[in-house]
């Protein structure tokens, strides 16, 4: 048992799917993985272990933030011993040619928080995918005839703000898309010799108007999203 999650030990896979929301980490549990039970209930935080394809698979919530993630990665990795993790979550575009549906693999993660400039003060630390990961799903991306985006997203301390331009000029430096956790995780993978990936999809757009994605339509492509998370999970296993 660790403080916030409390399995036994040997009850959770080595390779996660981490969602913000601990609700889709039950609906990734009843709809994608065979015999899965519930581990974790602690502050309502689910955590599910299954398999996909025959591979022992676990699925855990998250909540929103770094905070709340740096939390359930920490855990996960020295207490659980867990070696992939890969976060599956919504983002919202922030490029003209980033579209809402898109699936975004996130190869680094720029940020504002304040958990990194501790870390490092005086550095600008690049939180990285692992390229294992990042490259398996991208196949998977492709062989599914996804329409994907590979590159920098930014992860953000505040859902709300009150200016845009900082988020616009970042746009302008290749920045596809925001959320809000995954440089905490690249982070406190690399720092503990895990693998990490994000595979988000694009829920809502910042800038171009276009039109948020139907209840229906999230569900189709978060459900897209998951498969390729598991694909990139089990190929390399
Ligand atoms: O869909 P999830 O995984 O929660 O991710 C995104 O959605 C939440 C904000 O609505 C933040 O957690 C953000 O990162
Ligand atoms: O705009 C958005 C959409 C999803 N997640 C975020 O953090 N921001």
């Amino acid at each position: 048992m660790s403080i916030h999650i409390n399995a036994k030990p040997g009850e959770i896979a080595e390779t996660i799917l981490l969602p913000g929301d601990p609700l889709r980490a039950r609906y990734i549990a009843e709809t994608f993985l065979e015999d899965a039970r519930c581990y974790n209930e602690v502050r309502g935080m689910l955590g599910f272990t299954g398999s996909y394809k025959g591979h022992r698979i676990s699925v855990q919530g998250t909540g929103m933030g770094v905070p709340s993630i740096s939390i359930y990665a920490n855990e996960l990795i020295r207490e659980y011993g867990v070696k992939q993790l890969i976060r599956v979550g919504t983002c919202g575009g922030m490029r003209e040619d980033v579209k809402v549906r898109d699936v975004i693999l996130a190869m680094t993660a720029t940020t504002d928080s304040a958990a990194n400039h501790q870390l490092f003060p005086g550095f600008t630390f690049a939180p990285a995918a692992d390229f294992d990961l990042l490259h398996r799903a991208y196949r998977a991306t492709v062989e599914k005839g996804l329409a994907v985006k590979v590159g920098n997203i930014l992860t953000a301390d505040n859902f709300y703000r009150e200016s845009m331009d900082p988020v616009k000029k970042l746009a302008d430096y290749g920045v596809l898309a925001v959320e809000m956790e995954s440089s905490a995780l690249y982070t406190i993978a690399a720092r503990h010799g895990a693998k990490a990936l994000s595979v988000l999809t694009v829920s809502d757009h910042l800038f171009s108007g276009e039109a948020d994605t139907t209840a229906e339509e999230r569900q189709t492509t978060f459900n897209d999203m998951i498969v390729v998370a598991l694909e990139a999970a089990v190929q390399g296993a």
